[in-house]
């Protein structure tokens, strides 16, 4: 079943691109992640489908239902994390979290304290006393506390130190465990890579890609960096899938997809000194194919 279904929506500012055509689908229990630059429109096509704003044209719906028609009933069910968090700077944590939990027909006070525990956020504090990561702990919590169906986090971690980011991806694989689909935004492709099942690449506004994060690695791209005893032009490989080729002193370096033995045969008629081939992460592949083939 999915979860979250976009069929071709737009949201234009008046002449200013918001998005254009946007589809894809969220299934239950996934974590899905949703990439692209600044600017790309993640955070549009987020506050669209949970009706912060209306679409020009096109539609959402989410657990089977209109994402305008149905809105406040939906709402019970999703925790959303805006990528800025504001509040009323004078209210004390627990009061502000026990003030959002009461729009839900349930008693939040323990889940408020064991998430506060796991993100370690003192809830006695008054949120104008908070840091800039405190202030998003807060907005973690608030988006947790109802136990939602559906978690919606617009760049989540900003703000967040690494060792906080581990507890949270922790306690997000731990509410997908029991149950929760996940809709992750980020600019980040390493923390998407890290969790997510599977990914929608968005760019100017446009999908340019609906994948799997298994197959994005798994497609046969290399890293190589090779030391050389004379120096190497890119006219020596001259072979299909060399990108982003580099020569910094006896070192050149390119990203490769493709038949591998067709590097290998080149680099035999070289005189090398070291040679690494490695993985290259998510950031690389993007940056160097995915963003041509738009
Ligand atoms: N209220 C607005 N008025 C006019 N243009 C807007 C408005 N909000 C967003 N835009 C434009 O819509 C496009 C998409 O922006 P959006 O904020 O959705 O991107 P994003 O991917 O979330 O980026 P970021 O990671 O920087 O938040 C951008 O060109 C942006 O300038």
């Amino acid at each position: 079943m999915n979860v979250i279904e976009i069929n071709n929506l737009t949201k234009t500012y008046g002449k200013a691109r918001g998005i254009s055509n946007v589809n894809f689908n969220v299934e239950e229990g996934e974590i899905f992640g949703f990439i692209g630059p600044n600017g790309s429109g993640k955070s549009t096509t987020i506050r669209t489908i949970l009706s912060l704003i209306f679409p020009t044209s096109g539609s959402a719906k989410i657990f089977g239902k209109d994402c305008i028609e149905f809105a406040p009933e939906i709402a019970k069910e999703i925790g959303y994390l805006p990528s800025e968090v504001f509040y009323y700077d004078n209210m004390k944590v627990m009061d502000l979290l026990k003030y959002s939990a009461s729009f839900y027909k349930k008693d939040c006070t323990k889940r408020i304290i064991e998430l506060a525990e796991i993100m370690d956020l003192d809830l006695t504090k008054k949120i104008d006393d908070l840091s800039l990561g405190n202030k998003k702990k807060v907005g973690i919590v608030q988006g947790l506390l109802h136990d939602p169906k559906l978690i919606i986090l617009d760049e989540p971690t900003s703000g967040l130190d690494p060792l906080m980011q581990h507890k949270f991806f922790d306690l997000l694989e731990e509410e997908n465990k029991k149950g929760a689909t996940i809709l992750f935004s980020s600019h980040i492709l390493s923390e998407v890579q890290r969790l997510c099942d599977r990914v929608a690449i968005i760019k100017d506004g446009k999908i340019i890609k609906v994948e799997k994060i298994s197959t994005l690695k798994d497609n046969n791209f290399k890293r190589f960096k090779i030391q050389t005893t004379s120096t190497v032009n890119k006219d020596f490989f001259n072979i299909d899938g060399i990108n982003d080729f580099d020569v910094k002193g006896d070192i050149c370096s390119f990203l490769f997809r493709g038949n591998i033995n067709d590097v290998m045969k080149k680099i035999a008629g070289i005189d090398i000194a070291n040679l690494w081939i490695g993985e290259p992460d998510l950031e690389e592949i993007f940056m160097h194919y995915y963003e041509k083939e738009d």
